[in-house]
């Protein structure tokens, strides 16, 4: 136990009370590409932008970006809260970029897989709290990237004035319906969220869940309708990089906002203490068979039959991409 106590110290204690940034009152937003890091020291709160057109998708070098701005926030100890959005307004993130799966290089695949393990552990283990704004579509991977937050706010979804169409965005692990399977740590990701009977529903039927659903189930925590606010948190817009300035008024960065400060203004040492008692044991259990989970998911990703169906898979987005 008292490893564990140790260990779990440098998961979640780990530079929590010292400023290993040079002092800034408010930073420009700082990019690299894949990921955009905006931090405001007075409000104690940041904005970690995902920004890999066109869906977000998660390669190796998006986990990594992913990865290395929750480092970057996290030594800043001026800050408590973090914002986890897109600039896509449709799309949270698509999940894996299935072309890493397809017809893999056999060095790049555990290095690919690594990658996202480490997601995981920087993201469900961050000392900071985790608010995910999910405007768009959520599935599979991007479901775990909201469900490894703290805390879940989702768009109600949207019409646009000049189709008239209506985009309704979707979450869910939805792997077996591309012939795979979540790997344990976030089938229980899942388990934890929406607890075991809807979880064993969800992941067998590959569900992707509209909000109010979501809502219901307990996937999301708040969904939020998509009227144009008339005001809202002035300090948000400074934190919006410049992809997204024109969305200062969006109903949900303005929701995600405010929990953000909710959080922000908790002792942390306490707030960090709580996430402790939920989180250690499943961040531990997952290290401890990383090697054997890597060695699972290459086995089974490069199967025959599993590369036939995630072939057609890949096949199929391009043809309907190419029909819009
Ligand atoms: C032991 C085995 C363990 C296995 C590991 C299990 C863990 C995680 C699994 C995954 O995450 S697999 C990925 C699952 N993701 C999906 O099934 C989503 C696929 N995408 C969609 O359903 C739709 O794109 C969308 C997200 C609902 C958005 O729809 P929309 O109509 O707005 O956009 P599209 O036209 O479909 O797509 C735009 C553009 O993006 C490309 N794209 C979409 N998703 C992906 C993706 N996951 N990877 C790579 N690329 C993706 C799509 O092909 C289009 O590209 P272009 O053709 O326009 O270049």
């Amino acid at each position: 136990m008292n490893s564990l106590r140790a260990r779990a110290h440098l998961l979640f204690g780990r530079r929590s009370h010292q400023s290993l940034a040079p002092h800034q009152h408010l930073s420009p937003a700082v990019a690299n590409d894949l990921v955009i890091s905006t931090v405001d020291e007075n409000s104690g709160i940041a904005m970690l932008t995902m920004n890999r057109p066109p869906a977000n998708s998660l390669s190796m070098e998006m986990n990594e970006a992913i990865c290395d701005s929750i480092k970057t926030i996290e030594a800043n100890a001026k800050i408590q809260s973090v914002i986890l959005s897109s600039t896509n307004p449709k799309i949270f993130s698509a999940g894996l970029d299935v072309t890493e799966l397809v017809s893999p290089d056999k060095d790049r695949l555990p290095r690919f897989w690594n990658s996202l393990q480490q997601v995981y552990i920087d993201l469900y283990g961050s000392r900071l709290a985790t608010v995910a704004a999910i405007q768009g579509h959520a599935p599979a991977a991007g479901c775990f990237l909201a469900m490894a937050c703290d805390y879940r706010v989702m768009s109600a979804g949207d019409i646009n004035s000049d189709t008239k169409k209506k985009h309704v965005p979707t979450i869910g692990l939805n792997e077996t319906q591309l012939g795979i399977a979540a790997p344990p740590w976030m089938g229980q990701l899942l388990v934890r969220t929406v607890g075991f009977r809807q979880a064993e529903l969800a992941l067998a039927l590959g569900t992707l869940f509209p909000p109010e659903q979501a809502l219901a189930v307990g996937l999301v925590d708040d969904i939020v309708p998509h009227q144009k606010a008339e005001s809202g948190e002035d300090q948000l817009i400074d934190l919006l990089p410049s992809q997204i300035k024109d969305q200062a008024l969006n109903p949900l960065l303005q929701r995600a906002y405010s929990q953000a400060r909710i959080y922000a203004k908790i002792p942390p040492q306490a707030r960090v203490a709580s996430k402790m008692v939920t989180r250690e044991e499943h961040i531990f259990r997952m290290i401890a068979k990383r090697d054997e989970d890597t060695q699972h998911f290459c086995g089974f990703v490069t199967q025959k039959a599993v590369q036939k169906n995630l072939s057609a898979y890949v096949e199929a987005l391009k043809n309907k991409s190419a029909k819009k």
